[in-house]
């Protein structure tokens, strides 16, 4: 049996958004509704959703905005807008940044269904129970992170993934929730720094009807939603200390209290932490427990940043661009040799975040099928430019000089004391400025 895929509504309007989500559940899709962009956000986060379908003017934010934001987050994903206002700039901005299409209201559903069943049947399928999970790379240290990853699927016990921003420590973590035998159940991640203070608790544990003003209806928290599958918490080390107290219960009692619920849940899932802070460090400075540092660190495995392992440099490169272009929908796309050595040349602060914003961005925007150094690093196309300009700004500067200079010399009769006053700078500066520029102040 497939996984239904998770599509992503966002529409504040009461009736669409509903009317929609059933229409969707009714095709086989598992709809999720959220009626703001910091909803939509948040839930994306999550849940990780295969598509979204998103209203252009949200209370909010605007759809452009949350979907910017979420090709930041998740990567490019099947998009589709719709509006009631036939905004054609916006459209066009939304389809050049990656978005599917663009739909008119009142929205013909049938023509969304049948492009959203189009993309989805393009985009790759989530890995299932027995299928070998797709590799992190072909380095060795990355061979070595995939090795120990295997191992820890084996057994059920918690895992601390560690490395710089967007190294890939979600991509292991579904890596090893594919390679143990939860891969049929939910995968559900939620980023602990991303979620407000006051909500993180019962987006995490959920909570019932009335436990707090405005918890109108029972809402069922992440590790509630996670089932028998795995859940990941990134940034732990953002998590509340009031928080950490709760987590440790989690792990060492397996249970966990949804917020005005009358007894404790059982907790089903396998526990996977990620965080790119020194975790140690925070224990020494007493912002994160001990206890709970050591109960989750039974497995700790650190992803090394990309410019530690440029062998996995072209193999990442080749399969961001195929899925950009599949995803895109836009014909064959390759990487010209310069741009490939263009790669081995940066040192990648952002790590493998950064190569996938880098190729889709040149993807979205090359103009041939050939992807060159520019299109991946425009920013050294303007570093050039800017350094072929600097003689001249810096002629420009000494004409002027010049000619402020010989002008306070004109004005004082050719007393230097006298000018330099006139220019506000000492005699030893007017002295130098003028050797520079070869005036004798004749
Ligand atoms: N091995 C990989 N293969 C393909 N894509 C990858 C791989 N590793 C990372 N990526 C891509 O890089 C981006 C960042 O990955 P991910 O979110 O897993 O990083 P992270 O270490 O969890 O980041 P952060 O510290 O910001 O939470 C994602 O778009 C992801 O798809």
């Amino acid at each position: 049996m497939t996984t239904p895929k998770v599509v992503l509504v966002v529409e504040d309007d009461p009736v669409i958004g509903p009317a929609l989500a059933h229409r969707l559940r009714l095709e086989g899709y598992r709809p999720r509704l959220a009626e703001t962009g910091a909803a939509a956000l948040r839930e994306a986060r999550a849940l990780r959703p295969d598509a979204v379908v998103s209203d252009i003017r949200l209370p909010d934010m605007s759809g452009e905005e949350v979907y910017l934001r979420l090709l930041a987050d998740l990567g490019a994903l099947p998009a589709f807008f719709m509006t009631a206002f036939g905004d054609v700039a916006q459209a066009v901005r939304l389809v050049r940044a990656g978005a599917r299409d663009y739909l008119t209201k009142p929205l013909d559903v049938d023509r969304l269904v049948e492009a959203l069943g189009a993309a989805l049947a393009s985009a790759p399928a989530a890995p299932s129970e027995g299928r070998e999970p797709a590799g992190l790379g072909v380095s060795a240290a990355m061979r070595g992170v995939e090795a120990m990853l295997r191992k820890a699927a084996r057994v059920d016990v918690p895992v601390v993934l560690t490395g710089e921003t967007g190294v890939g420590k979600e991509v292991a973590a579904r890596f090893l929730h594919a390679a143990s035998a939860r891969a049929g159940e939910p995968f559900v991640a939620l980023n602990c720094a991303a979620v407000p203070r006051d909500l993180a608790e019962s987006t995490l544990f959920g909570h019932e009807r009335g436990a707090f003003t405005g918890a109108a209806t029972r809402q069922s928290g992440l590790a509630e939603r996670a089932g028998a599958g795995t859940l990941l918490l990134d940034e732990i080390a953002e998590l509340a200390p009031e928080l950490q107290a709760k987590l440790l219960r989690l792990v060492q009692e397996r249970a966990f209290l949804p917020l005005g619920a009358p007894a404790e849940r059982r907790f089903a899932a396998r526990l996977v932490c990620a965080t790119h802070a020194d975790l140690a460090a925070r224990v020494r400075a007493g912002s994160f427990r001990e206890d709970l540092y050591y109960r989750l660190h039974v497995i700790p495995v650190e992803i090394p940043p990309l410019r530690r392992r440029v062998e996995d440099l072209p193999w990442l490169a080749e399969r961001l661009l195929s899925e950009a272009v599949a995803r895109f929908g836009l014909g064959a796309r390759r990487l010209s040799p310069p741009a490939a050595a263009a790669l081995a040349d940066h040192d990648w602060p952002g790590n493998v975040r950064e190569l996938r914003n880098r190729i889709e961005r040149a993807v979205a925007l090359a103009e041939g099928e050939e992807i060159g150094p520019d299109d991946l690093f425009p920013e050294s196309q303007l570093e050039r430019a800017a350094a072929a300009a600097a003689p001249m700004l810096g002629a420009a500067i000494q004409g002027a000089t010049r000619l402020a200079v010989s002008d306070a010399l004109a004005r004082a009769g050719g007393n230097r004391a006298e000018a330099a006053r006139l220019l506000g700078v000492s005699r030893t500066t007017l002295w130098k400025r003028m050797r520079e520029l070869g005036l004798t102040g004749e």
